[in-house]
């Protein structure tokens, strides 16, 4: 098979697709989300034989050279936007872009495959505004970043808890910074059941993060980790459904207990069904769907 073919684990796990694809564009066969309110969801990441995705410290492991490329820079261009964790985005730098797939060959556009768009989860604004995503952006090297993130809770009040007003602006001239980089900023609501008083939590909530994106437009996503983004979105699968497809890349190496794991809280995690499983080079890739049972 030529490497400019879509490997057909991926037609027997996602359907078959033809690389551009834009927003506004008609949905791609086999990515149609099941619920109108949020994009399809593929959850897909690489670990080691005893479960770690990362090395001690958050370290960057290259786990999948191989697959990886057919395979992670096929799927990132047959969905319309690329979601990770700020600490991912932090630790890594990564590109999230299709720069390792060959140029199409039958492409009588001349374009490259669809960049798919960078989306960040990061309540804080951690990201920085000189990251890889950012300067790729501004060369044409991939789509500009969109930083998923909630507004502080407000600063006056009776119950505004102190140093309040100095995170508020904290986070606000972050924004500007991130924006005048070229990073967009969406802003889902954050649920807590005490509004008045201040997040004891940076995550953002899953289901809402999901309905932001499909309003703006995105119609599939390719989640692709860290360790808590994983946990997070297995966990919300478990009550509202909201993993599609789970693709898991598994490398012969161990890691060991220092490395970064996802392992913890699963419980609610719903039923696999698998699809196919391929051995690529050295490592087993496996393709589930995610049912309810
Ligand atoms: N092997 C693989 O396929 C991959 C490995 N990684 C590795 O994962 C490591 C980072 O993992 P983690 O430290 O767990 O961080 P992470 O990348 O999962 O980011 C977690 C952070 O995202 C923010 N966040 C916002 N909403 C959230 C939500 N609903 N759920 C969870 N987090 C939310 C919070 O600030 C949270 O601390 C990196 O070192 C990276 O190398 C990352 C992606 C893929
Ligand atoms: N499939 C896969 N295999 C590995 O071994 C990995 N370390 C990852 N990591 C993910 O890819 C991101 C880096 O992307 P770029 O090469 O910079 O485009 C990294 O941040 C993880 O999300 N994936």
């Amino acid at each position: 098979m030529s490497d400019s073919n879509p490997p057909t684990f991926l037609s027997t796990v996602l359907g078959t697709l033809e690389a551009l694809a834009e927003p506004g564009t008609e949905p791609l066969p086999g990515l149609v989300s099941p619920d109108p309110l949020r994009p399809y969801v593929t959850l897909t990441f690489a670990q080691s034989l005893d479960a770690k995705i990362a090395g001690t410290g958050g370290r960057q492991l290259i786990l999948t050279a191989y697959g990886r490329h057919r395979v992670e820079g096929r799927m990132r261009t047959m969905h319309d936007g690329i979601l990770i964790g700020v600490n991912t985005a932090v630790n890594d730098n990564p590109q999230l872009n299709v720069r390792h797939l060959p140029f199409p060959t039958q492409n009588t556009h001349f374009q490259h495959y669809h960049h798919p768009r960078p989306l960040i989860l990061d309540a804080q604004l951690r990201l920085s505004p000189t990251c890889k995503l950012l300067t790729n952006a501004a060369i044409g090297a991939g789509k500009a970043p969109w930083v998923i993130s909630s507004a502080p809770p407000p600063a006056d009040g009776f119950f505004a808890a102190e140093g309040a007003a100095e995170a508020v602006q904290e986070w606000e001239e972050r924004k500007a910074a991130l924006e005048e980089a070229g990073a967009r900023i969406v802003l889902v609501e954050r649920e807590t059941l005490h509004p008045e008083l201040p997040p004891t939590t940076t995550d953002l909530p899953v289901h809402a993060v999901l309905k932001a994106l499909k309003d703006e437009g995105i119609r599939s996503v390719m989640v692709e980790g860290g360790a808590r983004i994983i946990q997070s979105f297995l966990s919300a699968s478990g009550t509202s459904g909201l993993v599609d497809t789970l693709i898991v890349t598994v490398a012969p190496m161990i890691v060991g207990r220092d490395g970064v794991g996802y392992g913890e809280g699963l419980e609610k995690v719903p039923g696999l069904l698998h699809l196919k499983t391929e051995v690529m080079g050295k490592d087993v890739v496996m393709g589930m769907k995610v049912v309810k049972v």
